[in-house]
């Protein structure tokens, strides 16, 4: 079996092209090969240059493979549709020009929403009214990467937008056909959700087709759930630690994915706050020796 180990711009505090908080996309690249990677993700489109040729030279220069890219934009609001459509066919381009392979769809952070995060029973619910356009505009995104781009699709659950907690990922797992939508599983944002990421993989596994490796601290997020922490803010306390540090079990992990022999790219996210001086390429690395240290 083959798992090959990628990493990601928000690693790097990159969650937003136009920060001028963020790190040089170079830098990125260079750390992220440094720190021993063979993969990286997109990031936001736009963060990395959207000339094929100038990227591919550099993902050449650094050894490292496109894996995919995320689609982080408000689903939820009727009026952010051109956005979306916007982000998700320059994304779909992009990872088509380096021969990418895994189209992430995430609902962005909602207001509505943000206060409720990791308080499920409290969480506000969308109507069917409203659970309808957004489930069908999920759908449209995933279908057009799937059918006109050729991509694997993969819904990820986020931290206070409006598809995060169990129920309403299954909901939509129920109503979205597999062949145009898969999983995208994020071990940290689930745990943060409330739910047991292990399980929710040996229910799911076969519909799971990538991976995001995220830990999390259960003191700093019990605190954010019981202060409702903005998620930036959450981030800037430290709430995704190095993997092996916090709650989600990752031999666990990797042994279900051996289980249902899974195959490909399991991308290392630690989001965290590019204005504090983090030692990101310290972080990168001993993410990479712990999952080394336990098997993947
Ligand atoms: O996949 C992801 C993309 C990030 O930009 C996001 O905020 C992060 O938490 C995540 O899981």
């Amino acid at each position: 079996m083959t798992i090959r180990i990628g990493n990601a711009p928000c690693s790097w505090g990159v969650e937003f092209a136009n920060d001028p908080r963020n790190p040089d996309w170079k830098s990125v690249l260079k750390q992220c090969a440094e720190a021993g990677y063979k993969g990286i993700e997109l990031g936001p489109v736009g963060f990395m240059p959207e000339d094929p040729a100038i990227l591919a030279d550099a993902l050449a220069e650094h050894d490292l493979t496109l894996i995919g890219g995320v689609v982080f934009r408000a689903f939820h609001d009727p009026d952010a549709w051109d956005d979306v459509k916007d982000g998700a066919v320059r994304t779909c381009k992009a990872l088509v020009a380096h021969g990418a392979k895994h189209l992430v769809l995430i609902d962005s952070i909602s207001p509505r929403r943000a206060p409720t995060a990791g308080r499920a029973g409290e969480s506000e619910q969308m109507q069917d009214i409203e659970w309808a356009p957004f489930r069908d505009r999920i759908a449209t995104i995933a279908r057009m990467g799937a059918e006109e781009y050729g991509l694997t699709v993969g819904i990820h659950a986020h931290a206070a937008g409006f598809m995060d907690f169990e129920p309403e990922l299954d909901r939509l797992l129920d109503e979205v056909p597999e062949d145009i939508l898969k999983i995208c599983f994020d071990t940290g944002h689930h745990s943060y959700a409330g739910y047991d990421p292990v399980a929710f993989m040996k229910r799911h596994m076969e519909r799971i087709s990538y991976m995001h490796f995220k830990d999390i601290d259960p003191v700093v997020k019990a605190r954010a759930i019981e202060n409702r922490t903005g998620f930036y803010d959450a981030c800037g306390q430290g709430i995704f630690c190095n993997l092996g540090q916090g709650d989600v079990d990752f031999p666990a992990v990797r042994q279900v994915l051996l289980d249902a022999n899974y195959e490909g790219w399991c991308t290392v996210e630690q989001d965290c706050d590019p204005s504090m001086g983090t030692d990101t390429l310290g972080d990168a690395r001993a993410n990479r020796e712990y999952l080394q240290s336990i098997g993947f």
